[in-house]
């Protein structure tokens, strides 16, 4: 790991009244040229974050910004310099934002998004403003079938929107009905569904995979069509320079904290995952000894969001 300093910028999410979002595009002459960004810069020093992204949008913009919620704070290796991009909401504005320096600007729906070519760092910021926070593990299933499913729609009603069907243990025939009326709930919700561990009953439900990292590192291209989910279980870089080498969607990554399920094994905390997080620009959820308390501080060092079997099933499901 080298001692290079860290560049810290800060940016904006601007929305306007139709919920399009602003990006600028770099100019001419300067790193990552051509591309699409969420509109600020450099913080100078001894500047806070807010005075930064107000001092910016005024330079670049005209505007004169009330700046809202953190969304999430993203740290990225570039080959010649390491990156800390904090992007907040922008809640308000007075002026009509113009191109004060001659950058090209685009008001872009938020599902066209991902058509413009942004830098590594804006992935996870893109992933952030549009795909789910929170990733729900399934438990393994009890003797009884429907209080598991019970459990499930429960998730669902209470705004769960990705999940990993996942029960070690369960046998090939049971786990086939379960999955296949699981996946049908979570179709109805319109709700994202991966099945851990077996890519063939994936494929054969039309649902996504999740990988676990044994099989991730035995895939040496990726095992689902490119228009169906992929995900994979990281533990560290190998893991994911490899998930992203193949073409995973997200990962992940973790233990943050010890868990239930891994006693005795230490976390890795949140300085560790944040230091990984920086090498790779897939969204990744963290994972281990987490909540839905956690998701602010998860965003603070990067995450998509927070990952978990007992932090996010329904109490007493
Ligand atoms: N404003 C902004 N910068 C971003 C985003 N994504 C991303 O990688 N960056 C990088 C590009 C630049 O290296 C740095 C922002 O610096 P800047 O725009 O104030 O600086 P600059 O062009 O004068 O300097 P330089 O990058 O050429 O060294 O952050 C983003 O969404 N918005």
């Amino acid at each position: 790991m080298t001692a290079t300093r860290i560049v810290e910028v800060v940016a904006g999410v601007i929305r306007d009244a139709r919920g399009r979002v602003l990006l600028t595009r770099r100019t001419e002459g300067r790193d990552l040229a051509g591309l699409w960004e969420f509109p600020g810069g450099k913080r100078e020093p001894g500047e806070s974050p807010e005075a930064a992204l107000v001092r910016e949008l005024e330079e670049e913009l005209g505007i004169h910004v009330r700046i809202g919620a953190p969304l999430i704070r993203v740290p990225q290796r570039y080959p010649h310099k390491r990156l800390q991009l904090d992007v907040r909401h922008v809640d308000d504005w007075q002026g009509a934002p113009r191109a004060r320096e001659q950058q090209a600007m685009a008001w872009v729906p938020m599902d066209k998004l991902s058509r413009y070519s942004m830098p590594p760092a804006d992935l996870p910021v893109v992933a952030a403003l549009r795909q789910p926070d929170r990733y729900l593990v399934t438990p393994t299933p009890g003797e009884d079938d429907a209080s598991w499913l019970a459990g499930l729609d429960a998730a669902l009603a209470g705004g769960i929107r990705r999940v990993q069907l996942r029960a070690p243990g369960i046998d090939g025939e049971r786990w086939k009905r379960l999955a296949g009326a699981a996946v049908r709930r979570c179709r109805k919700a319109k709700v994202d569904v991966l099945i851990n561990g077996d890519p063939a009953l994936a494929e054969a439900l039309g649902v996504g995979a999740h990988l676990t990292a044994a099989a991730l590192m035995s895939s040496k291209r990726r095992p689902l069509p490119a228009d169906m989910p992929l995900a994979a279980s990281c533990h560290g870089l190998e893991e994911l320079r490899h998930a992203q080498a193949i073409g995973c969607d997200f990962v992940v990554l973790g233990a943050v904290r010890p868990t239930a399920s891994h006693p005795g094994a230490e976390g890795i905390g949140w300085a560790r995952f944040a230091e990984l997080r920086e090498h790779v620009s897939m969204p990744i959820y963290a994972i281990g000894g987490l909540g839905p308390d956690d998701l602010v501080e998860a965003r603070g060092y990067g995450a998509q969001g927070i990952a978990a079997i007992r932090g996010l099933w329904p109490p007493g499901a």
